[in-house]
């Protein structure tokens, strides 16, 4: 089975093509969601969130997460700190669901894949492009936050230029061109490596 990573900043559109490639039958790991649920399913983490970002950072059982983003995203070490503590059990949790899957690839949806070092999980990686105007716009208009709240976002993840040139396919989800197509296409070539690991 290969295991295929798919990554790109913010607003670029990973859901929306991992979504896509769930239609095709893939199983997805989403790891934005999977560290959610760790952080109400996991002990140990929830001991180290409130020993260092305070009890507060629970409401009535339920992580708040529009305070926790307000403490991280505009303080780098805190950011630091968070990201040390759910991505190590975040990797395992993946692994453990890539073990248990069977198809011909899998993928694993990651907007930090190469920051958080999971990259070395995975046979190839694709990276979802989109110019930034439209990233950001794209996210104001999905979660309602202010310009300047993207950008901080932003500001703490590998430029996008980098992170493409790291990736061994790229889907482009701008005004230009279909992103359907472009998943179709890449889901034959994966499937036709997949069949050469038989
Ligand atoms: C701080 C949290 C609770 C805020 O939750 P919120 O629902 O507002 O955002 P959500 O998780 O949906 O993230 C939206 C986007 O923000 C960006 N983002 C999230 N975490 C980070 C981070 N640690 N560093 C840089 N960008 C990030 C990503 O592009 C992500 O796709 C949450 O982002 C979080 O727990 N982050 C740390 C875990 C993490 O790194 N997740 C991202 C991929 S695994
Ligand atoms: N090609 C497109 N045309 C129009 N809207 C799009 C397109 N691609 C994505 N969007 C919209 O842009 C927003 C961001 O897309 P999506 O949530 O897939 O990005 P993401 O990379 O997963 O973002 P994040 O890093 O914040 O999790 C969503 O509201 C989505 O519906």
């Amino acid at each position: 089975m290969l295991k295929i990573g798919l990554t790109g900043g913010i607003g670029s559109g990973k859901t929306t093509v991992a979504k896509v490639f769930e239609l095709l039958n893939v199983p997805v790991y989403y790891a934005d969601e999977a560290s959610k649920r760790l952080y109400h399913t996991d002990p140990v983490l929830k001991a180290a969130m409130v020993k260092h970002f305070g009890a507060d950072v629970y409401k009535n059982e339920q992580l708040d997460r529009a305070h926790l983003a307000q403490l991280v995203f505009n303080d780098p070490g805190k950011l630091e700190l968070l990201n040390s503590l759910v991505h190590p059990p975040t990797l395992l949790d993946a692994e453990k669901w890539i073990a248990s899957q069977k198809a011909p690839y899998i993928i694993k949806e990651a907007a930090l894949l190469f920051e958080a070092g999971s990259a070395g999980q995975l046979d190839y990686i694709i990276g979802v492009a989109a110019p930034v105007h439209l990233r950001i716009k794209r996210v104001m208009d999905r979660d309602a936050i202010s310009r300047e709240q993207v950008q901080h976002r932003m500001n703490r993840q590998m430029d996008e230029i980098i992170k493409m040139r790291l990736c061994d396919f790229i889907i482009h989800n701008d005004e230009q061109q279909l992103v359907i197509p472009q998943v179709l296409h890449l889901h034959e070539a994966l499937l036709k490596l997949a069949s050469h690991l038989q």
